[in-house]
């Protein structure tokens, strides 16, 4: 479980995230969601500690990260995976080099036991026979399948995915959503996923967070973001099209 409490962040005298407090569970996909320019990537970045907030905490299972030593932040950030925006793979890499990158980086394993592991986090996100191809020569789809894979392979506790699906079509979304849902169920890792994706929302959406001008408004499921009284969520919400059509607009 990630803990956050009152996460507070300005650039330059403009205050970004305003006392965000909340709590991330483990085996699932945790949402935040929110309008473009809220504070969603910051905040992630905040909990990744890749921007130190200028007030507040993030505690990784009972462990306050940016309070804890150097050793500490070592410790927490093996336990990461991220996906980042786009699959971020290495062009010059091939598909199996850019999973085991960090095996390379982060353990002391054999080659046959790195390429053990490669392989079965490929076939885990339904990715054979793929291993010499270049990320040039794969879709999209593929590419964020190869992000996952990496993502995952070092066993991760912690899975942090930016838009995941940003530039794909809708049915490979859903796919990617589902395999990020049963990943973060089978291995048991607290996944946090920042979206604006109403489709997103509303398949995985078991529990969300919604942000608003850098301010927690709202905090709930799909099953109840519909009727929450929240002016802000519900313009979010039924700016959607099809959410739209379901209301009756
Ligand atoms: N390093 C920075 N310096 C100054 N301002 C920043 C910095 N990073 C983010 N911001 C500002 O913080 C605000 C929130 O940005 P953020 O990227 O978190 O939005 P977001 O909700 O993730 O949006 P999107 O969905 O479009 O990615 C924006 O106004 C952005 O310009």
């Amino acid at each position: 479980m990630i803990k956050i409490q009152s996460i507070t962040k300005s650039f330059h005298d403009r205050m970004i995230l305003n006392d965000v407090s909340g709590t991330f569970e483990k085996g699932k996909p945790n949402l935040i969601i929110g309008a473009s320019g809220t504070g969603k990537s910051v905040l992630l970045k905040c909990i990744v500690g890749l921007s130190k907030p200028d007030f507040g905490q993030v505690f990784y299972d009972g462990r306050d990260f940016y309070e804890g030593d150097r050793d500490l932040k070592i410790e927490i950030r093996r336990e990461m995976g991220m996906l980042f925006q786009g699959g971020a793979l290495f062009d010059s890499k091939t598909v199996e080099q850019n999973v085991m990158f960090p095996l390379d980086v982060l353990t002391k394993m054999s080659s046959e036991e790195k390429l053990d592991r490669v392989n079965f986090c490929l076939k885990r996100v339904g990715l054979e026979n793929v291993n010499r191809k270049m990320p040039s020569e794969i879709s999209g789809g593929m590419k964020k399948r190869v992000g996952i894979a990496r993502a995952i392979v070092n066993n991760p506790n912690y899975l942090f995915c930016d838009e995941p699906n940003s530039g794909l079509d809708p049915q490979t979304s859903v796919l990617i959503d589902d395999l990020i849902q049963d990943i973060s169920e089978e291995f048991d890792i607290t996944t946090i996923v920042v979206t604006h994706d109403m489709n997103s929302v509303m398949g995985i959406g078991e529990r969300i967070m919604f942000i608003f001008k850098g301010q927690k408004l709202w905090e709930g499921t799909k099953d109840n973001i519909t009727h929450s009284n929240v002016k802000e969520l519900d313009d979010f919400v039924f700016s959607n099209k099809v959410m739209s059509g379901l209301r009756g607009k």
